[in-house]
């Protein structure tokens, strides 16, 4: 992952602090670079903003490290990218994403040198919000004095802006010790602020103006009736959740389903943009030595949706390649007191011991390499502040217990067992590339609380809850994951937040995607084949069944804080909601 650092202020050049370079280095160590500017550049020094830059990069596409910023002087145009762009509109992105994208908005732009500023903020953003994938950039246009940024709608990438009498800046993280008071850019469109009549010196401070998504979308109308091409982004987008209800025609959710099938050939698309074309880290290495390196690592708790996306990476792999799963176990001392060994007795690693096996037995001409991540308490402790500042502005006890998790299992240092023997060797995960199943539970219903609103209110609950889920990913928690995972200089993609994928599974009637059923429903009765599988994600339940996974068609769900004991480590009486002290 990549670090933006941007800022902008009346009299002086801010510069991160020795602490926050460092963090950010962490999640870019490839390259690291600075720009300065004054804007407007006239000759009374009084008139001029300063404006900061820095991007460090973790290099993942193309052939070679393409340092950031970006900058073209005579386009006037700097980029800082953080991310990946996997498609522009329907067309996927080959090579360096951030060089592609540049390059796209130079040409874009160099046919409105003379525009009005409002003609190349329609060009710039446009451009933008048509790329499918998890980023987030700022982009300062000279030519006509804006700063542009924003995130993806999913909020995959983390971005933090603090505004301040004098001075705004932004970043992928925040510094906590000063007064300073950073929080999340929000995902509900792009973000601009004209340097020009916005500085400053006129008393004001620096506020960015919004460009919602349905104010993009409107525009994107516009460019829809002068060259008849219907934009991707508003193909996505403009869809909303189908909330029809099943009548006594809808066919019920079968092995055989069209659903089934649909769903296997978008995971497999995802996947195919997330883990083929990966650079190799190593380019010395030597072949024999490259083959056990794995590039791809998926945080594995042994439950359907990493299974799911272990079952079909393996289809897309060549057969040498290594896959890495990453399986965390805590000690945690409220419940492990007397136990002699704590990690092995975790609901995640018994569950991941089981789906490594299956998966050993359904894909044999594969290397699995089940990383078993213990951390004994003391290590909890030792680092927990560390990632309470990562995961800020999030500060509840709820957000530590998750972000603890990902913490460890990012960080990838663990035990494998030597083959054949009993013993267990150090190991440290080469992958920068980590995969999650993160988004499943929210498209396909595979919350307790679906259950339990299908319980209360049938498919109209159901539908309401699924609906509220899916509005709010953008606002949830992608930003604190992605501070907090990034650390490692590793990348976390999440197959199931795929913009094509995601926008299917809004469109799929719900008796497609989950078994929920009623007395009303006379098809889908309870007592047919395919219901010995819990209604929660059926539809993901059915895929593994087709693709010989049956134990993991069977996983109940179990969130991660419960799965690897991070929930409630001391003795004091909390709440998930409570403030951290
Ligand atoms: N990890 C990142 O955010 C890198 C940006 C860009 N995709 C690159 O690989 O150069």
């Amino acid at each position: 992952m990549c670090g933006i650092y941007f800022s902008i202020d009346k009299s002086d050049f801010l510069w991160p602090d020795a602490k926050l370079k460092y963090l950010l280095h962490s999640r870019g160590p490839d390259s690291q670079h600075s720009l300065a500017f004054s804007h407007p550049q006239k000759t009374s020094a009084e008139n001029s903003v300063c404006l900061a830059i820095q991007s460090t990069v973790l290099s993942l596409r193309g052939d070679q490290v393409v340092s950031q910023p970006l900058q073209d002087e005579a386009a006037g145009l700097v980029l800082c990218w953080n991310g990946e762009a996997w498609k522009i509109g329907e067309c996927p992105i080959s090579g360096n994403d951030a060089q592609v994208i540049f390059h796209m908005l130079i040409t874009a732009l160099t046919q409105h040198v003379a525009s009005s500023t409002d003609t190349r903020q329609v060009v710039i953003t446009q451009l933008l919000a048509s790329v499918a994938g998890p980023f987030s950039f700022v982009l300062f246009d000279q030519i006509s004095g804006q700063v542009h940024f924003g995130r993806d709608r999913l909020g995959r990438r983390s971005l933090l802006q603090c505004q301040k009498l004098d001075s705004f800046s932004l970043c992928s993280l925040g510094t906590w010790e000063s007064n300073d008071h950073w929080s999340e850019v929000a995902t509900d469109g792009f973000y601009v602020i004209n340097l020009t009549e916005n500085t400053p010196q006129n008393g004001n401070r620096i506020r960015p103006i919004i460009q919602s998504w349905s104010s993009l979308n409107a525009q994107t109308h516009c460019s829809q009736n002068q060259n008849g091409s219907l934009s991707a982004s508003e193909v996505i987008w403009q869809g909303h959740l189908n909330k029809e209800l099943p009548t006594s025609d809808s066919s019920p959710l079968t092995p055989a389903s069209y659903s089934v099938h649909e769903i296997e050939s978008n995971l497999r698309h995802s996947l195919q943009l997330r883990i083929l074309d990966i650079p190799s880290t190593h380019p010395n290495q030597q072949a024999e030595m490259l083959t056990s390196m794995s590039k791809i690592a998926i945080l594995f708790s042994g439950g359907l949706d990493c299974s799911l996306i272990a079952r079909v990476s393996h289809e897309l792999l060549p057969c040498h390649e290594t896959i890495d799963l990453l399986n965390v176990a805590f000690e945690n001392p409220r419940i492990h007191n007397n136990i002699s060994s704590p990690f092995e007795t975790c609901p995640d690693r018994i569950t991941g011991h089981q789906s490594v096996e299956e998966l050993r037995r359904v894909c044999p001409n594969r290397t699995w390499r089940f990383v078993e991540i213990d951390v004994p308490y003391s290590e909890t402790i030792e680092n927990r502040q560390t990632i309470i500042e990562l995961m800020k502005p999030h500060n509840t006890e709820m957000d530590l217990s998750i972000a603890l998790a990902l913490y460890f299992a990012a960080r990838g240092i663990g035990k494998v067992q030597d083959a054949g023997t009993a013993t267990r060797s150090a190991y440290r995960t080469p992958a920068r590339v980590l995969l999650s199943g993160l988004g499943a539970d929210e498209l396909f219903g595979g919350y307790q609380r679906h259950a339990t609103a299908f319980a209360r209110s049938h498919f109209e609950g159901l539908l309401d809850e699924l609906n509220l889920d899916i509005s709010r990913i953008g606002k949830r928690n992608l930003g604190r994951d992605d501070r907090v995972i990034s650390h490692w200089g590793r990348e976390v993609r999440y197959p199931y937040l795929d913009e094509t994928l995601f926008a299917w599974a809004m469109a799929t009637p719900v008796w497609q995607k989950c078994g929920f059923w009623t007395s009303e429903w006379p098809h889908a009765d309870g007592k047919s084949k395919a219901n010995f599988l819990e209604p929660g994600k059926k539809l993901l339940r059915l895929l593994a069944c087709k693709l010989g996974m049956q134990q993991v068609a069977n996983e109940k769900k179990r969130a991660i804080q419960f799965g690897a004991r991070t929930a409630k480590m001391d003795a004091r009486k909390t709440k998930g909601t409570d403030m951290l002290s």
